[in-house]
């Protein structure tokens, strides 16, 4: 199969959907590889390591599209990109398709055969290939938080982990799953009082057990995320139902009861936000204040530390990048119903249920298509 990988061209995207590592393993199986001249700039890898790799060079990204059977990139295709891809090819990357019925309307059109990384799904319930970007974002995320508390940024002001005399900082974070348990951590290691609101008990007994008094968990009735928005410092978004678009948490009447120049992170912005107030921005603009309170919403977070985001990503992708080109995606979502589960859409039609439903539009499930 002819693998295609384009330079990503999101505003600030540094990371690259193959790299050096996983372009030479396809190469071992028989496949051609087709990077983008430069793709791998931003994660640190020059067009020579690719090459070495075993991979071809083409000289922009019209090249790539057309030739590659399968295009493995990162984010989302930009308009551009969604213009390039036709039917009986693959697309395999992150989508986000729920919060964006442009892109979904574009896939559909296209015929392209796609599958979303972050719905592919594993034994233990988890989503391996959102995982890594999610520890990253995770971790940024107090990091990005801290500097956005900064008075000059718009913040209150507050320092993190205080000073002997004057307290640490209140962070709330609504959702203790990857992102939420790695935004935690971090911000615990800051120094600041964390809590950790989750609707999954079992998920709180499981927080509770790794990590004990070092945050505290609280279920996330309405009634305690509006106690802990009013007295938190920063609040950190990162609650998912997977492939469905975000449940809003806190609504625009609810900054009023919050402490002027607080944060708010909203690190599921991907899937449209669990802020009412959240719109996506970018590492070029950041953030933005609503009735004086700080937001920060950048939907590509990962990007910002890409050479630690590629290699973590480039890890989890190439099992199923691999599978995908020794078997053709057909044989090889048959084989495996977690990859089955990233399916999006096929020749036109919607197979995500959580999408169809976020955008009121017809789907089916992968099964199905499968069994048709
Ligand atoms: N902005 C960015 O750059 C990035 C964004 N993300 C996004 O972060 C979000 C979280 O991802 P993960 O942590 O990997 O998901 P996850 O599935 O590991 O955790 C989500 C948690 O939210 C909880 N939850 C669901 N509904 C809830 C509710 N109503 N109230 C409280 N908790 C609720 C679940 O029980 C679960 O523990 C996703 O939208 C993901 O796409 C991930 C990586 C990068
Ligand atoms: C998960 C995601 O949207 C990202 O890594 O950019
Ligand atoms: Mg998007």
């Amino acid at each position: 199969m002819l693998i295609g990988c384009p330079k990503e061209i999101k505003p600030q995207e540094f990371r690259v959907g193959l790299t050096p590592a996983a372009a030479a393993e396809a190469v071992s199986h028989g496949h051609k590889v087709l990077v983008e001249t430069g793709a791998g700039i931003g994660s640190g890898f020059p067009d020579a390591d690719y090459t070495a790799a075993g991979a071809e060079i083409a000289g922009d990204a019209e090249t790539v599209f057309d030739k590659a059977e399968m295009v493995v990139k990162v984010k989302e295709p930009q308009a551009v990109e969604r213009a390039m891809l036709r039917e009986g090819q693959l697309l395999f990357t992150y989508l986000h398709l729920a919060p964006d019925p442009d892109q979904t309307r574009d896939l559909l059109g296209s015929g392209v055969t796609s599958i979303a990384y972050e719905t592919v799904t594993d034994r233990m319930g988890g989503l391996p290939l959102l995982a890594p970007m999610s520890e990253v974002a995770g971790r940024l995320a107090p990091q990005v938080g801290a500097w956005t508390l900064q008075k000059a940024n718009g913040g209150r002001g507050v320092l993190m982990g205080g000073v002997p005399g004057v307290g640490p900082a209140r962070v709330a974070v609504i959702g203790g799953g990857v992102v939420g348990t790695h935004a935690a951590r971090i911000a615990a290691g800051m120094g600041a009082e964390v809590t950790v609101l989750d609707r999954s008990l079992p998920r709180m007994r499981q927080l509770d057990d790794m990590f004990g008094q070092v945050f505290r968990t609280q279920f996330a009735s309405g009634a305690n995320i509006a106690e802990q928005i009013a007295q938190a410092d920063m609040v950190i978004g990162a609650v998912l139902i997977p492939g469905a678009a975000a449940p809003k948490l806190v609504s625009r009447a609810q900054l009023s009861t919050m402490k002027p120049g607080a944060v708010l992170v909203d690190v599921a912005i991907d899937q449209g936000g669990c802020f009412e107030t959240s719109k996506p921005t970018t590492h070029q603009d950041p953030i933005y204040e609503v009735d004086g309170i700080m937001h920060y919403c950048v939907a590509n977070m990962p990007g910002a530390v890409a050479r630690t985001s590629t290699i973590a990503l480039g890890n989890a992708t190439m099992p199923f990048m691999l599978a995908l080109a020794d078997k053709g995606w057909k044989q090889a979502i048959q084989d495996d119903p977690h990859l089955r589960a990233g399916l999006s859409t096929h020749q036109g039609k919607l197979t995500s249920l959580p999408v169809g439903e976020a955008l009121s539009l017809e789907a089916i499930t992968p099964d199905d298509l499968l069994a048709a």
